[in-house]
């Protein structure tokens, strides 16, 4: 493959900022004033080829993860692209199974999420080389070469390779109609900024109508800090949404397991369709309790910050959880997101992945598209959240249309930050940061 004869010669970490706490932009019960921000990375090559890898963070603590960047990037250094593609899972191992890396995770916090960022930057530079988005570069492999990619350790008692096999082979015949599909219509989304809970009545009134304009007909409320608050707040955004359009509420954690059910309680005659990360990311059976007392009344959503396939793996066995949503670098990568989506499609979980921040709407409409292609085959139940901040950083910002994601057609995982970007919300020198 003379697309892969390129060699990694040098890489660049950056801390990138974005003040959006000013506006509230992102505010939730529990993180009530994220500033969106992502540590970035950057692979140089002997070519003119680059590859370029993310995660996302909140503002104060996006240092410590460029800092696992740091150590993790240094083991690419002179790496040929066509030996790391040759085996994905090994190269995947390079981050995750580090004899003494590993004991600062193992595969969580935030080496895991500098693991995504390094992973995600490889899978860039390998699409950008073949000339593809990284969706087409996934639908276009054999299940073999698919399964190849993925680290079954800790999974095999919820999914093997061969099972894995068997579901990537029954739908490879009709891949390329789901793909021609996806190229015309898109993938379905929600839209979760017109509901963040520091905006006033007014303003997420606005932002409903604004986005029923648009084509959405699924909206995203943020609950948790204030009972009556959220009884008024669900009030209005169903005044303006009717009962035609879902509405889905998010926790982001701060309620302990009876308190999620009581509180839920007072919210059901709004119609939730699901109560995302109603308690911790952690508490798999804390999950399972409140599903058990509210379904099918509503449903049970997590995912953004699940840590790892592992806990992933415990949700869906202990029916935990209705809907999936994976976060395409709190996990350790594409990867491992494959990974998660075939035992999704095995426990027949739908899987709506986490978007929004900074430059996740960019990542997951890839890892939508493969999974509608490859694995489940199937949209039901499915809309891929959206978020309206930040789009204008990108070389190839998401492009919605009718409330639908367009299928990305530019080569890599569209996650390149604009140069100038770069510099001016770089942390603390840049000058948005510096004039301020
Ligand atoms: C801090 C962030 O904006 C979160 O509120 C956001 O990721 C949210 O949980 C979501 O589901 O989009
Ligand atoms: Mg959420």
């Amino acid at each position: 493959m003379v697309n892969q004869d390129i060699t990694i010669t040098s890489y660049e970490v950056r801390d990138i900022r974005f003040p959006t706490s000013k506006h509230l932009d992102g505010s939730d019960a529990m993180n009530k004033d994220p500033d969106y921000s992502a540590a970035y990375v950057i692979f140089y090559t002997d070519s003119d080829i680059e590859g370029h890898g993310m995660t996302f963070t909140c503002g104060r603590g996006t240092e410590v993860c460029c800092s696992a960047i740091e150590a993790l990037s240094v083991k690419f250094v002179n790496k040929k692209l066509s030996e790391l593609t040759v085996d994905m899972r090994a190269t995947h191992q390079i981050c995750t199974g580090d004899s003494q890396l590993r004991w600062i995770g193992p595969e969580k916090g935030a080496i895991h999420l500098a693991t995504g960022a390094v992973i995600n930057a490889i899978w860039d530079l390998w699409a950008k080389a073949e000339k593809k988005p990284v969706w087409k570069l996934v639908a276009d492999m054999t299940p073999e070469q698919f399964v190849q990619s993925i680290d079954f350790r800790y999974i095999t008692d919820a999914i093997t390779p061969e099972e894995a096999l068997e579901i990537l082979r029954e739908n490879a015949p009709t891949k390329a109609i789901r793909e021609a599909e996806m190229r015309a219509k898109g993938y379905p989304a929600y839209t979760t900024s017109a509901g963040w809970l520091g905006y006033s009545d007014d303003k997420v009134r606005r932002l409903c109508r604004e986005a029923k304009e648009q084509g959405f007909t699924h909206f995203k409320q943020k609950v948790g800090s204030d009972k009556a608050s959220d009884i008024r707040r669900a009030a209005l955004i169903r005044s303006e949404i009717g009962y035609d359009s879902v509405l889905m509420m998010d926790a982001n954690q701060v309620w302990d397991v009876k308190e999620a059910i009581d509180w839920m309680e007072d919210l059901l005659p709004y119609k939730p369709l699901f109560i995302e990360e109603p308690t911790s990311p952690d508490d798999v059976l804390g999950h399972a309790t409140i599903r058990k007392a509210l379904y099918p009344r509503t449903r049970v959503a997590t995912g953004e910050h699940i840590q790892n396939r592992v806990i992933f793996k415990q949700l869906f066995q202990a029916n935990a959880i209705d809907f999936c949503q994976i976060d395409s670098c709190r996990v350790g990568g594409v990867n491992e997101i494959l990974a998660i989506l075939l035992m999704a499609k095995k426990f027949n979980i739908p899987v709506c992945p986490h978007a929004g921040g900074v430059g996740l709407c960019e990542y997951v409409q890839h890892l939508s598209l493969i999974d509608y292609i490859c694995v489940s085959a199937s949209t039901e139940g499915r809309v891929l959240e959206y978020v309206d901040h930040l789009h204008e950083h990108f070389l190839e910002p998401v492009v919605m249309n009718n409330g639908r994601y367009v299928a990305p057609l530019a080569s890599g995982y569209s996650i390149q930050m604009k140069r100038e970007s770069i510099e001016d919300y770089t942390f603390p020198t840049g000058k948005v940061h510096r004039d301020a």
